[in-house]
């Protein structure tokens, strides 16, 4: 997979050099069921009509430069992470832009124009709720209007689970109350992080990329897998700790050493020791799970 860095302004010689695609649009964080979906649906087109498939997404997250909601500053996937998962997916170019303030003062119509049809696109895919262009102006239904018939355009309709739309923002709802055990049913496995796995016996330190988002305080029971070997632990979240370093006790002695590749993947929440006789996740009781 190629990947693509866009600055403002997009550069002709990255549009001139573009091959006919189909795009998926969308941030993509998480790459979660509904965005699996997309891609998905994307690569059909993609195979059909002998194309190449590509992904556009954004970075950093629209909501740190957009003055609205709260500010997405941590991920699900850091855009390392989410390169990886494009690949596995069988994405052949990944289109990131940089989002600025600049970018965000792009009208729908000139977005179109300059970052899809001259980017070479030949269908668009994208879900019901993609908003693009200055104040989120640009709606699929105006993505058609705007192609005038340029490239097709393809609207994913909406992916639920229990009665909720599957979306990033209600995972890291999920996971920012201590709640990974639900998360399996909108990623489709379990909550992960990859790291590099530091120490020997039952205590280990896994560095991970600070861009992660993490679970609320509290302890977690953890599987660690490297090397197609899984070891159960605990991992412990606290206010003081650093960000980009996990804290695992294993159940078992470990035979690993210093700066191996490992997956951490969040099990189940255990309890907040912090927090003494409240649990972490009595704040979520309006969350219809
Ligand atoms: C080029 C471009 C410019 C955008 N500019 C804005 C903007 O000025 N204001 C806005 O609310 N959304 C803008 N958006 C849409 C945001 O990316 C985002 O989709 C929107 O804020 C809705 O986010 P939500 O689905 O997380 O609520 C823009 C998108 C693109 C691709
Ligand atoms: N549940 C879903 N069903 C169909 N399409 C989806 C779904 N979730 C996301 N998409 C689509 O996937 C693409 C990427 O989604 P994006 O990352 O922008 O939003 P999201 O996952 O819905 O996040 P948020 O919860 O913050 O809105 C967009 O085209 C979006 O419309």
């Amino acid at each position: 997979m190629e990947q693509i860095h866009i600055d403002f302004p997009i550069r002709s010689e990255i549009q001139g050099a573009s091959e006919p695609c189909v795009m998926a649009l969308g941030f993509f964080d998480g790459v979660h069921l509904g965005h699996q979906e997309i891609i998905k649906r994307a690569k059909a087109i993609a195979d059909r009509k002998k194309l190449k498939l590509a992904v556009m997404t954004f970075f950093p997250h629209p909501s740190s430069v957009i003055p609205k909601g709260p500010k997405v500053t941590h991920y699900l996937t850091p855009l390392p992470v989410k390169a990886e998962i494009f690949e596995q997916l069988g994405v052949d170019l990944m289109y990131v832009v940089e989002f600025n303030e600049q970018v965000a003062k792009i009208p729908h119509d000139q977005f179109t124009d300059a970052y899809l049809c001259g980017l070479n696109v030949q269908h668009a895919v994208a879900g019901f709720d993609y908003k693009y262009g200055f104040k989120g102006k640009g709606t699929m239904e105006q993505l058609t209007l705007d192609s005038r018939g340029r490239f097709a355009v393809t609207t994913v309709s909406k992916l639920e689970k229990h009665e909720q739309k599957v979306g990033s923002t209600l995972l890291r709802e999920l996971i920012s109350t201590g709640r990974v055990e639900k998360v399996n049913d909108y990623l489709g496995k379990e909550y992960e992080m990859v790291g590099q796995m530091n120490g020997y016996g039952k205590t280990i330190e896994v560095k991970i990329d600070p861009a992660y988002f993490l679970p609320c305080s509290g302890s977690y029971e953890v599987t660690v897998s490297y090397q197609g070997f899984r070891a159960k632990g605990v991992c412990e979240i606290s206010s003081q700790a650093a960000n980009d370093q996990l804290k695992i006790r294993l159940f078992h002695e470990s035979l690993l050493g210093h700066d191996e590749p490992v997956v951490v993947a969040w099990n189940n929440f255990i309890a907040d020791f912090e927090m003494h006789d409240f649990h972490a996740q009595a704040n979520m009781l309006d969350v219809r799970l």
